[in-house]
């Protein structure tokens, strides 16, 4: 059964169209992240699933129950969904057990209620706190308060809004991996809200990629860094640098590089212009006093060199593991040599 589906829906803003005709399907116990630039309509789409969006057209269902369609539209608290906001969203005049026990139904007795809500503080590992005020925890674990008081209501689907932008890098991170374990246990299913690929990368089984108001591919992290499915969908996952090529048989091409030969098969017709994606890393580079590349720049990143190379009238980005302690180092001016490692042979028209 799937999560949640979405069908055809569209949202403006003052005749303004920011969600585009959308499609979206999340699979039972699936994490699926909305990436995207600013203002491509994330947040909109997640109220829109909240039920706190008017101006719909379209269809949302929430675990096959019509959530959204002509003439229907169920109030945001019937929906049966958790809501994580960046601001965490707490009550600062409730403590940690009365922030949890918030949410849960009068119809449970007190007893049920203590329970659950000391399971659910067991579950972020903050049952030692029930006592504290919110301004008396740090914003890692006023975070994991407001996943246990989401997760309490038992909800059907969960909504993150950009839920550790607020963390500085190192908790974040920790933090990302304690909340996507804690969903996989309770078989949750989630729809998760950031405009950085490398929460997306680390959360989520499914991103999906948005660009005004539309999914312009989803996928699971890997391919979409390396089978991406357009120029937007390359330059978005990470740095890229093109090569014009042109084709000489099905799986040959020629380029600055010289012929180039796919293990793979294409249906490209002889003679065809292609661009081909090169991620920096499939770019090797060797010092050579007789080499036709010249380096224009070096930046030190610690565990690499990242180095920008003028080739054949134009410049590559290329990334350089320092994978020993001697490491080659690069500098400004040095002569060079680039070949080609094996990539997927990526191309656009
Ligand atoms: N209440 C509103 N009235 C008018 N326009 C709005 C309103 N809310 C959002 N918009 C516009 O709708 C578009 C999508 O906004 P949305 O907040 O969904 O984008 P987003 O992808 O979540 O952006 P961000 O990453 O910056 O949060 C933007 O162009 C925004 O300016």
């Amino acid at each position: 059964m799937s999560a949640l589906d979405i069908q055809e829906l569209s949202c403006s803003y003052q005749k303004t169209l920011v969600l585009d005709g959308l499609n979206l399907t999340l699979n039972d116990n699936e994490i699926v992240c909305l990436l995207g630039e600013s203002g491509c309509g994330k947040t909109t789409l997640l109220r829109a699933v909240a039920g706190l969006q008017s101006e719909l057209t379209g269809k949302i269902s929430i675990r096959q129950k019509v959530m959204n369609d002509i003439d229907i539209n169920v109030a945001p608290e019937k929906r049966k969904i958790g809501l994580i906001f960046q601001d965490y969203a707490l009550f600062p005049h409730l403590n940690v057990f009365d922030n949890v026990a918030f949410s849960l139904t009068s119809k449970l007795s007190q007893q049920q209620k203590q329970q659950r809500v000391e399971e659910m503080l067991a579950l972020v590992q903050l049952n030692e706190m029930s006592e504290r005020y919110p301004h008396q925890l740090s914003g890692g674990q006023q975070q994991r308060i407001a996943i246990a008081r989401a997760l309490a209501y038992q909800p059907e689907l969960m909504l993150l809004d950009e839920p550790f932008s607020n963390l500085d890098q190192h908790v974040r991170f920790q933090l990302i991996h304690e909340i996507r374990l804690l969903l996989k246990q309770k078989k949750m299913s989630a729809l998760f809200v950031t405009h950085s690929k490398e929460e997306g990368f680390a959360f989520a089984d499914r991103i999906a990629l948005m660009q005004a108001g539309k999914i312009v591919q989803i996928d699971d992290a890997q391919t979409l860094y390396r089978k991406p499915n357009s120029m937007y969908v390359a330059n978005f996952m990470g740095q890229a640098n093109y090569i014009d090529v042109t084709v000489l048989d099905e799986s040959t091409y020629q380029s600055c590089f010289g012929v180039l030969t796919s293990k793979h098969q294409s249906n490209h017709k002889k003679g065809q212009k292609q661009r081909l994606l090169l991620r920096p890393e499939h770019i090797d580079i060797k010092h050579d006093q007789r080499g036709d590349a010249v380096v224009e720049q070096v930046d030190f990143q610690g565990a690499s060199q990242q180095i920008k190379v003028r080739f054949a009238a134009q410049e590559f980005v290329i990334k350089y593991s320092n994978h020993c302690y001697d490491s080659v180092l690069f500098k400004i001016g040095d002569k060079v040599t680039l070949t080609l490692l094996e990539h997927g042979f990526v191309m656009f028209d």
